[in-house]
């Protein structure tokens, strides 16, 4: 379990963390979600120790990460895979912090074997490719068996067979009772691995809950209807709270009612249904509604820019 209450990270006159709280629990993949300079690799700093926050505080299994009587067997982590010393063999590499944590070298076998690199283990660090240096950065997270482990862009830059296998160990490792957090830019990845969701933006928070219930409270999550009484439908379906809007293929777009009140209320009129399909919001669309009035940088374009690519976003999700 992590804890953060009130924490707060400030570099001079830039605040990166801004009065965070949040449990992050065991048993589920937690995604850590936020635009450039959100503040989360800040956060990921100091829940472990690398960074001491200017107000607030932060701990893991109730501790905070400095007391931690054998921090390697709480806490394992890849932060930046590639800070490595490139002269030294994987084994090498794994032994020498191994060492450092009092942990066996029974245990670097098993975590070579566990991340794939068993055959490369006598290899020079420096020629490893970057999907191999993230394999070390998990491997060497895992040495001591922690129960919490953070990820941070885990993913960054492996081809799909990677993003697949670090998918099913991070699941697997949630699974057997662990905290797992991970920080990712890729949402679609992240809608597939993770089972709770934090959001931040401009080091603050924004969202905290199960991904499903971020989907589905998502403005873009919505009902597609299609009645040969569109017309009459629309109407009453306003009514009743409904907010529709007619596409040019005819069919409808309700927001604020579900499928189920929407099949009730055509029966009700004796209004023909063709078609009554609900269609959830992806991650990606849920995050850009949340963070619009985060992001630090963004290219040119309005609020007309803006609506018309939420009404084609709603038509292609509308004709999928
Ligand atoms: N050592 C530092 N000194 C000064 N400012 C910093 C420092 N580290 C981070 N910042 C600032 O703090 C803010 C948060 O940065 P952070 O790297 O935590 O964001 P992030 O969400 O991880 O971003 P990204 O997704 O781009 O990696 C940014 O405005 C950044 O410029």
């Amino acid at each position: 379990m992590i804890t953060a209450r009130e924490l707060t990270k400030k570099y001079g006159g830039t605040t990166a963390v801004n009065g965070l709280s949040f449990d992050i629990k065991p048993g589920v993949v937690t995604g850590f979600l936020g635009p450039n300079g959100a503040g989360k690799s800040t956060t990921m700093r100091m829940i472990l120790g690398l960074d001491a926050p200017s107000g607030g505080s932060v701990t893991v299994n109730g501790k905070a990460y400095r007391d931690l009587p054998a921090p390697m067997r709480e806490v394992g982590a890849l932060l930046d895979a590639k800070a490595v010393h490139g002269a030294r063999t994987a084994y090498r590499h794994l032994q020498w912090v191994a060492q450092a944590g009092g942990i066996s070298r029974k245990r670097v076998d098993e975590v070579l074997d566990t991340v794939g690199l068993t055959e490369v283990a006598g290899k020079k660090v420096g020629n490893f490719s970057l999907g191999m240096y993230q394999r070390l950065g998990i491997a060497t997270a895992l040495l001591g068996d922690p129960p919490t482990l953070l990820f941070d862009e885990p993913v960054n830059g492996l081809d799909p067979e990677g993003i697949y296998w670090i998918r099913t160990l991070m699941q697997d490792l949630a699974a057997e009772g662990r905290t797992v957090f991970v920080s990712s830019h890729l949402m679609n990845e992240m809608e597939e691995t993770a089972a709770h969701v934090i959001v931040i933006g401009r080091g603050e928070l924004i969202a905290d809950m199960p991904m499903a219930e971020l989907t589905r409270q998502s403005a873009r999550s919505h009902v597609r209807v299609v009645s040969p009484l569109a017309g009459e439908l629309a109407g009453a379906l306003e009514k009743a709270g409904g907010t529709v809007t007619k596409l040019d293929d005819g069919s409808l777009t309700v927001v604020g009612m579900d499928a189920p009140q929407i099949g009730d209320l055509a029966l009700e009129r004796g209004l023909g249904l063709h078609e009554l399909t609900p269609v959830r919001a992806s991650l990606e669309a849920a995050f850009m509604d949340l963070t619009k009035n985060s992001v630090q940088y963004r290219s040119s374009g309005g609020a007309p820019q803006q609506l018309a690519e939420t009404v084609r976003a709603l038509a292609a999700e509308g004709t999928d």
